[in-house]
């Protein structure tokens, strides 16, 4: 699809769900991006096309649980790289690292297996949207406890006005995300 606006078009199958899970919270529900193909493919090419580029090619991909393994397997699969999940606590059966961080709504563990990066790793760190920025701040920190390097967090929703994406470029992490909502 040539002259495409990627942006807009995708913003257009991003579906709001006002007061889910809790009342206040407008739910940004990225399913019906992935259940049309022709968008699926848009908006998985948009990431593929950016870390194809020799200069941002990451040596792996990381996905944050659950969103974040949609895109980011295959994502790593059309990059011909590995993929490797940071799961919600208690799901990982190998020896883990972990961290603890608040949400939107709640807080949260996050583990990944010991063994999934090596130290040096340059890391693609995946999710579907960003909102406090907690979730990617813990994959980021339980990437650097292995001694690998997160060159850049991705996401397809960023939500600007909870100051996520803002604080999470202020602690020096690159971030690439497609389309912003306000009025969270
Ligand atoms: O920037 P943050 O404030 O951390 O919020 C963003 C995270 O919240 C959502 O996941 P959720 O924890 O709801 O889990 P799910 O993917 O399993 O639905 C979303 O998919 C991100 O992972
Ligand atoms: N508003 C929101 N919509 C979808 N997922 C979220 N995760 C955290 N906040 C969210």
């Amino acid at each position: 699809m040539p002259h495409l606006n990627v942006t807009h078009y995708l913003r257009q199958h991003i579906r709001t769900v006002p007061n889910w899970p809790a009342p206040g919270v407008q739910f940004r529900d990225i399913t019906p991006l992935l259940q049309n193909p022709k968008v699926f493919r848009v908006l998985i090419d948009a990431f593929v096309q950016r870390y194809m580029d020799p200069a941002l090619r990451p040596d792996v991909v990381a996905g944050l649980d659950a969103r974040g393994f949609i895109l980011g397997s295959v994502v790593a699969y059309e990059l011909g790289l590995g993929f490797v999940p940071i799961r919600k606590k208690g799901k990982l059966p190998f020896t883990t690292v972990e961290e603890t961080y608040e949400l939107e709504y709640g807080s949260a563990t996050v583990e990944l297996h010991a063994d999934a990066v090596q130290p040096g790793d340059r890391v693609l760190l995946i999710d579907d949207l960003i909102a406090t920025g907690g979730t990617m701040m813990a994959g980021k920190k339980l990437l650097e406890k292995l001694g690998a390097s997160v060159m850049e967090g991705a996401a397809i929703v960023d939500l600007p006005e909870l100051g996520g994406s803002a604080r999470l470029r202020a602690s020096g992490l690159p971030l690439f995300t497609l389309v912003d909502f306000g009025g969270h």
